[in-house]
């Protein structure tokens, strides 16, 4: 029997059902439902309540298994959090409760009947708390990447990964504003995507139906067209810019948000995905890319750091200094890599003569 295959499962599921959850919320988000966390970024009532969501039903799937997960309740048992957390309730028992659908199991604590109560349901949320490290087991959750795409009604994305022994080997992303088929952006929305270390990766229908096997095929250089963040604050536009420079690139960046760029690159759009630290210093955080490692290399693409190495899952809750993220189809990472170290070393010589 092949590897991981309980957990795939559960995987497609739990993001069928967290996926449902959002894109439910963002049909009935109202002022007051965004909070601003210390480090500026929003996050919404959407966001913890697929957190909760999510650990509750990982805590009965895989009891012994640890889990990382982007949020945690503390602001929510303050009495300041009062409003917020009635309604992550509200929100979570929802989703919870929901009929249950093919590949669904109801030991897992969901469908008809299996609401929970809001000290459970801030337990499961708090579940995410683990620090990370090096061996073992452990679950990491970004239940909204993106949110500021989510605000906008753009890209986002449910990302969920299990890591074994610091290596990424599931991934499962659903992204509800995604078009099904790229070649209709205005056509049918909502994939989820799943790659086993190892099995291969696959695009299913948002009800986790129809699954299609996705690769990135052979394409030479001049035929990237950069995915990057819409954010600048989160990766440099203008570093990007001087990579498509040295690598004759023509077609302009793609801009989106969240892990959806993964998605996009592991179904054949774009070629490579750029991610520059704009040196603030910013460490990247492991639930931003390990689902999206796993897509992408099941795709048939490598991602590595700007030095060529792989990123280290085993560090924590970030993937330590931010060397950056080059994720790209097999016949154009090297040079990517290659453009990428030229760009560096110029705006070094740059910085250097500005100094002298
Ligand atoms: N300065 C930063 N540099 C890189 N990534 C960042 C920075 N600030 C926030 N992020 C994270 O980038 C991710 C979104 O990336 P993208 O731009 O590709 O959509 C979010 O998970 C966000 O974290 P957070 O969830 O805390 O807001
Ligand atoms: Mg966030
Ligand atoms: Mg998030
Ligand atoms: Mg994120």
């Amino acid at each position: 029997m092949s590897q991981y295959t309980a957990e795939r499962k559960f995987g497609l599921a739990a993001v069928r059902r967290a996926c449902a959850l959002t894109d439910s919320v963002f049909n009935k988000l109202v002022k007051n439902e965004t909070l601003v966390k210390g480090d500026k970024s929003p996050v919404t009532v959407g966001d913890y309540a697929a957190q909760a969501l999510v650990c509750s039903m990982l805590q009965r799937a895989f009891p012994d298994d640890l889990v990382v997960g982007e949020e945690d309740a503390a602001d929510l048992r303050e009495e300041s959090g009062r409003g917020m957390r009635e309604r992550i309730i509200e929100l979570a028992n929802e989703a919870i409760v929901s009929p249950l659908k093919d590949g669904d199991d109801p030991a897992w604590g969901v469908g008809p009947g299996a609401e929970q109560d809001a000290a459970s349901l801030l337990d499961a949320i708090d579940r995410g708390n683990h620090e990370g490290g090096k061996t073992g087991r452990m679950w990491t959750l970004d239940p909204i990447d993106g949110t500021k795409g989510f605000l906008r009604g753009e890209q986002y994305a449910v990302c969920l990964s299990l890591i074994v022994d610091a290596k990424p080997v599931l991934g499962v992303i659903g992204c509800p504003n995604l078009p099904v088929d790229p070649s209709k952006p205005d056509g049918a929305k909502g994939c989820i995507f799943v790659a086993t270390k190892g099995q291969g990766a696959y695009q299913y229908d948002h009800e986790g139906l129809s699954p299609k096997s996705i690769s990135i095929p052979h394409i030479s250089t001049a035929d990237i067209s950069f995915l990057e963040s819409v954010e600048a604050a989160h990766s440099s536009h203008g570093f990007n810019a001087r990579v498509a420079e040295q690598l004759k690139v023509c077609k302009s960046p793609v801009r989106m948000d969240s892990q959806a760029k993964y998605c996009c690159l592991a179904r054949g759009e774009g070629g490579a995905y750029l991610r520059m630290p704009t040196g603030v210093g910013y460490r990247e955080k492991i639930w931003d890319h390990a689902s999206g490692q796993v897509l992408v290399e099941e795709s048939g693409g490598v991602v590595s750091d700007s030095r060529g190495q792989s990123l280290d899952f085993g560090l924590g809750r970030t993937l330590g200094e931010n060397f950056g993220i080059i994720a790209a189809g097999k016949s154009v990472h090297s040079h990517v890599l290659e453009a990428v170290q030229t760009a560096r070393a110029e705006e070094d010589d740059n910085k250097a003569k500005a100094h002298a």
